[in-house]
């Protein structure tokens, strides 16, 4: 293994992101909150998490982070999305509010579609135990307004599915979740993507 630490950011420009950094930090992962572009420097993996995903997109513009997001992932460093992140990682967005014109802006990277508040509206928030490809026991997963994904492309694995939909996506080092990993507990999926920073940073050293 390489000798520098394991250094993950979290995009922190709104949504569930200290979480996320608490659970790494408890993993012993170097940890960034990730504002600026130069924040990007140095890490071997970065997490979109979850929120709101039109809002993330606005902030995304204002602090010019859409390019220097798709170079970080065509350098080969790892991306988790979850939720709105899967969201603003998705090909396509299907559901964006009509003051958008029913569009909304996307990195691209992960070949699908995603379909935003998926889970129906009365069911705005809910907890289910989701068997994941690779994880030995149902994975405790936090379903808030969550996506869904469709139409996988061929480099695209789908890892778990609920209720007949997609809600978790692996492509290369591209990881998406439509629940929130990070307010159940369960560290398994931050270990998942750990490994995947690690193949990075053993990639690129
Ligand atoms: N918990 C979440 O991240 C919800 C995502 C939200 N429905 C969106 O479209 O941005």
């Amino acid at each position: 293994m390489a000798g520098k630490p394991l250094r993950i950011g979290v995009l922190a420009l709104q949504g569930a992101f200290r979480e996320h950094c608490r659970l790494l930090d408890s993993l012993g992962a170097a940890v960034r909150e990730v504002r600026l572009p130069a924040d990007l420097a140095g890490l071997n993996g970065l997490i979109l998490p979850g929120g709101e995903s039109t809002t993330m997109a606005r902030l995304l513009s204002e602090y010019a982070l859409w390019e220097p997001i798709r170079d970080f992932h065509t350098s080969g460093r790892a991306i988790w999305g979850t939720c709105a992140g899967a969201i603003l990682l998705a090909r396509e967005v299907q559901g964006a509010p009509p003051q958008f014109g029913g569009r909304q802006q996307s990195l691209g990277l992960l070949d699908t579609t995603v379909q935003r508040n998926a889970f129906g509206r009365q069911i705005n928030s809910f907890a289910a135990p989701l068997t994941v490809q690779g994880l030995d026991l149902p994975f405790p997963a936090v379903f808030i307004r969550a996506p869904a994904f469709s139409g996988a492309g061929a480099d695209v694995t789908v890892l778990a599915e609920w209720d007949g939909q997609a809600v978790m996506l692996r492509q290369g080092r591209i990881l998406a979740t439509a629940f929130h990993p990070e307010l159940s507990g369960d560290a398994r999926i931050h270990k998942l993507f750990i490994e995947m920073a690690q193949e990075a940073q053993a990639a690129n050293t």
